[in-house]
């Protein structure tokens, strides 16, 4: 397994571990001729293993496209992926990783139970390690009170929750994230990121590449932020977050925390008005 590359601001021990994800000069182009879109540019990053990684750019510079492709739900274009050292199309039919969209897919005739054993029924796990497995991860998210409800009797937050429940309940190694908490208020948001926190460190050695506009919710959660540039979506500058762990919500008032956020968003402004 390759080595994660030293990259800029290499404070952390997170560099030197075995890499999950290998983006070398990953590039998409969608569609073809006059009408073709440059989604991705030379994308080059490692994501450790173990690690919690944030995708970070504005809107349209090809973050949905990058973690689709990771996923192997869209070809690539020019350069690789390698994902544990297999292509994505491999990981995705072996179903080694877990992935949460923006806006939570969720039946609304299953109940929350249900719909957290999906997965798990359709890789044909027992019905006894089924009922343990789901049981578990919906007290891990806190609905432990909700296991019979339906989404559509929960909140937004909560709906989030059991999509979550539902990418963590097959055990996964690798879990990926589509700006989950954009559509959610502030405060349920901040709530949700230290809830996620708490989730991922109790389960060791789970990597999460995680995708975000927003600069504090990637320094609050990450160990390495992607600045990305705006369409055609090219890597800005790789920052690994030097804060110390466990995080919580006091973090955001720390001098370091105020000024990893003062650089990114100097280098994101310096590039609209380059
Ligand atoms: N299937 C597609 N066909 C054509 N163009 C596409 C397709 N999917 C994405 N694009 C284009 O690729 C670019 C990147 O889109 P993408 O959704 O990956 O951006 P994003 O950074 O995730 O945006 P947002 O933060 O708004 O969700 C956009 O210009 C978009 O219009």
């Amino acid at each position: 397994m390759r080595e994660a590359a030293t990259v800029q601001h290499d404070h952390s021990a997170v560099a030197t571990r075995p890499a999950t994800v290998v983006a070398t000069n990953v590039g998409k182009v969608f569609g073809s001729g006059a009408s073709a879109v440059r989604a991705l540019e030379d994308v080059s990053f490692d994501v450790p293993q173990g690690s919690f990684v944030s995708i970070l750019g504005p809107s349209g510079c090809g973050k949905s496209t990058l973690l689709r492709l990771i996923a192997g739900l869209q070809p690539i274009t020019s350069g690789e992926i390698a994902v544990n050292d297999h292509t994505p199309d491999e990981m995705r039919k072996a179903r080694e990783f877990g992935i949460v969209f923006q806006q939570p897919i969720l039946f609304d005739w299953r109940t929350v139970e249900q719909n957290v054993a999906l997965p798990l029924q359709l890789i044909g796990t027992s019905k006894e390690e089924r009922k343990r497995r789901v049981g578990e991860m919906i007290e891990l998210v806190g609905l432990g009170d909700f296991r019979r409800h339906r989404p559509w009797q929960l909140s937004g937050g909560m709906q989030q929750r059991v999509a979550i429940a539902r990418a963590l309940a097959f055990g996964p190694r690798f879990l990926m994230m589509d700006e989950p908490f954009g559509a959610l208020d502030m405060m349920t948001r901040e709530r949700m990121q230290t809830e996620l926190l708490r989730i991922w460190s109790s389960r060791p050695g789970t990597t999460i590449v995680f995708i975000t506009h927003s600069i504090s919710e990637a320094v609050l959660l990450s160990d390495r932020i992607v600045v990305m540039s705006a369409r055609p979506g090219r890597v800005m500058r790789v920052i690994d977050v030097d804060l110390e762990r466990p995080r919580t919500d006091e973090v955001r008032k720390d001098e370091r925390f105020i000024e990893i956020e003062t650089e990114i968003r100097d280098l994101i402004f310096s590039q609209e008005h380059a």
